[in-house]
């Protein structure tokens, strides 16, 4: 188990400031939404936590340790499924154990048992069972980015991120998708960190929140402060309409005053 500690980070690209002096804490087991419009440096704020990306300046500490390169206890999941379609769900759950066993063992399936039992157990936990053996490329968007959880739960971490999941998704899917997200993580007693841009999908789902706009922090807290006017901050005039037609209405006008 790990928490995540982002202190004063800052990230640079040429003239354009992605993160600007960017600090917060998130607690063991927490699972966090970060919100904010395109652009607004949630991407850059996942890969510098998960080492894919240095900070210009500031840090991720991650068990009272500096993030200075990837680490196999933080695993990240990705908008495009990045997943290999010739080969079954199931081999592409083990392939998740790659970083514990080296691409010998990936290449030669010589997997040990615990490896195979994983990925069946990670299968499980985002209800592809069944269809373990068939051809991750056959399977729908939300099926693949599934396995796509499942691959990144083999990799046994303490902590998952997830850049925009549901992206590419029809309603539905996006909804189960996120469904077996939050049960992983709930199942496993992992800290999830995950990017959306859907404000309805985020209340219905996320327990803290971290709001980014132009690269700043604009929110740190929980359900109940995520009112109108701090959406209103991150978003920059969205429109109420659309916000409430969604399908978590009736949570959302409860929770915000
Ligand atoms: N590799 C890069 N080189 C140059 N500029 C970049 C790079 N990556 C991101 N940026 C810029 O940094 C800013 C933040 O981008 P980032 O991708 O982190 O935002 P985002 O909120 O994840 O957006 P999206 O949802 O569209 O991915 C943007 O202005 C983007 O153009």
């Amino acid at each position: 188990m790990a928490g995540i500690r982002v202190e004063n980070l800052t990230k640079e690209y040429g003239d354009t400031v992605a993160l600007d002096n960017v600090s917060f804490e998130i607690h063991e087991g927490e699972f966090t939404v970060v919100l904010g419009i395109s652009g607004s440096g949630k991407s850059t704020l996942l890969r510098c936590i998960n080492g894919l990306t240095k900070p210009t300046e500031g840090q991720v500490v991650i068990q009272d340790g500096p993030v200075v390169a990837p680490r196999e206890e933080i695993a990240m999941v990705f908008q495009q499924h990045n997943i290999i379609g010739g080969m079954s769900a199931y081999s592409n759950a083990l392939s998740g154990a790659l970083g514990r066993n080296g691409l010998t063992t990936s290449l030669l399936r010589t997997h040990d048992r615990e490896d195979k039992l994983q990925a069946l157990d990670a299968l499980e936990t985002v209800g592809l069972l069944d269809e373990a053996e068939q051809r991750a490329g056959q399977m729908s968007g939300g099926q693949q980015q599934r396995v796509g959880i499942a691959r990144a739960l083999v990799q046994n971490p303490d902590i998952i991120l997830a850049d925009e999941p549901v992206a590419s998704l029809d309603p539905g899917s996006a909804q189960d998708v996120m469904r077996y997200l939050l049960e992983a993580a709930d199942e496993r007693g992992l800290t999830a960190m995950i990017s959306l841009h859907q404000v309805n999908l985020a209340r219905q789902f996320g327990q803290r929140f971290i709001g980014l706009a132009d690269g700043q922090l604009v929110f740190d807290g929980y359900r109940d402060d995520l009112t109108f006017d701090v959406i209103d901050d991150i978003y920059g005039g969205i429109d109420m309409e659309q916000f409430l037609s969604g399908d978590d209405t009736e949570t959302t006008t409860e929770a915000v005053r």
